[in-house]
């Protein structure tokens, strides 16, 4: 086992090579991911009444009278104490200030929610953002340690999952308010719930989130979109727990169905469907499909799917994967479906074919033999007589002559350049 753990410390450490897996050790690493929970307490403080103790959301909510807040049993089954609304949030609660640390597209998508909310962002990245930084109102820090020293009430991990470890150990934590609230956007819960949980000293804030949606499927809006959060270790009521209301009122704010999930909940939801989506997208850009004259719209779909699945990266599929203990199931249930559509096809065609070979039923719309005829040839089978020269049913009988048409309307090959194999199957 501490094998293993140092392998997979190994995986998801600074180099972004990771060995390739044989694949019988897939579920050993899995169960590492789940074994790992030590100190986990997934607990949701509050939730099973959000809006009662965010008045000033709920202002918002009712200019949204179709937006439904779902309740996961997670949050119902919560034995927190509830805290009275005045405590969480107050109006003169002031703006947060947001540390934003990977700072690609999905880090900038985040930020414009962010500051739209009123609050101000500072980022840091390995590229160079300064200029976009600029345009946009946010702070940008080239190294990690110069932003830290800003102080930010949240640092939100926007990394890819699989450099987050190497990124999360990088932070000066020292630099860094004792009540900070780390916060990710990954598409994998489990995971960084146990990172944070192992390298963050225990007054820091832990919420993990992810935001059902990207710069893609979001960019119209977030209105009605799942937002996924479970509120890891939050001090109650502390300005921590306020701090973290108003964060994720930004996401309410902005038209979200919050979703509060625990981390395991989430990741058997996701390998079913997040990981299934881009499983199939994948599988599907390995055929190149293109648009036809004629396409259905459950065709553009596909095409859309593709298109979709193949411009995100690769590395995020494979952190999907890798980082979902549920995913190696996902991919083993849907190799088993593929199967049973294939025996479907394949069952009843050779059912068919036996029906023909053994019990001389003539197939429907073929054309029935000449009453001479005894016993009807099986419409895929060269007749009787033809076959007696034949060791194989795929081999065309011996011509009378080079270019003498059989029976079967089928022009004979002289016999030397016959070979068995599915190009010499008589064909009607
Ligand atoms: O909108 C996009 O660009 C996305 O790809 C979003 C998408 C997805 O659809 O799988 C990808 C990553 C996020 O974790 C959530 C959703």
């Amino acid at each position: 086992m501490a094998a293993l753990l140092n392998f997979s410390s190994h995986c998801t450490s600074s180099s972004q090579t990771h060995p390739i897996l044989p694949t019988n050790s897939i579920p050993e690493i899995s169960k590492i991911f789940t074994n790992n929970l030590t100190t986990s307490s997934s607990s949701s403080s509050s939730s099973s009444n959000f809006s009662k103790k965010f008045p000033k959301l709920k202002l918002t909510r009712s200019a949204h009278p179709l937006r439904k807040t779902y309740i996961s049993n997670h949050a119902l089954k919560s034995s927190q104490p509830s805290i009275s609304p005045e405590k969480i949030t107050s109006q003169e609660d002031e703006p947060l200030r947001i540390g934003i640390v990977g700072f690609g597209n999905f880090g900038q998508f985040i930020a414009k929610a962010i500051k739209r909310q009123g609050h101000s962002v500072v980022a840091t990245s390995r590229s160079d953002y300064s200029e976009y930084c600029q345009q946009n109102g946010i702070e940008f820090f080239g190294n990690i340690d110069a932003m830290c020293e800003e102080q930010p009430d949240v640092i939100l991990v926007c990394s890819s999952i699989l450099s987050t470890e190497t990124v999360l150990r990088s932070i000066p934590i020292h630099k860094l308010k004792s009540d900070t609230i780390f916060a990710d956007v990954l598409s994998v819960k489990q995971f960084p719930r146990n990172l944070f949980l192992e390298v963050l000293p225990s007054d820091f804030g832990i919420i993990c989130t992810h935001p059902m949606f990207g710069p893609e499927s979001g960019k119209n809006g977030w209105d009605a979109l799942p937002f996924v959060y479970d509120k890891v270790r939050i001090a109650e009521k502390t300005a921590q727990e306020r701090k973290c209301a108003q964060f994720l009122s930004i996401f309410e704010e902005e038209g979200c169905r919050m979703v509060e999930m625990s981390c395991e909940e989430h990741d058997r939801h996701a390998a079913g469907s997040q990981f299934i989506t881009h499983t199939i997208g994948r599988i599907l850009s390995h055929l190149d499909l293109e648009s036809t004259p004629i396409n259905t719209k459950g065709y553009e779909t596909l095409l859309q799917l593709t298109e979709n699945t193949v411009s995100d990266s690769f590395d995020l599929y494979y952190g999907l994967f890798m980082y979902n203990v549920n995913a190696t199931e996902q991919i083993e249930n849907l190799d088993r479906a593929f199967e049973t559509v294939k025996q479907k096809l394949f069952g009843r065609l050779h059912d068919i074919l036996r029906k023909q070979i053994v019990e001389r039923v003539p197939l429907q719309g073929v054309p029935q033999p000449k009453s001479r005829e005894v016993n009807p040839t099986p419409y895929f089978l060269p007749n009787n007589e033809k076959m007696k020269d034949l060791s194989s049913f795929a081999m065309p009988p011996p011509p009378t002559s080079p270019t003498q048409e059989n029976n079967d309307g089928v022009a004979s090959q002289p016999k030397e350049s016959l070979k068995p194999g599915r190009d010499n199957l008589v064909k009607h």
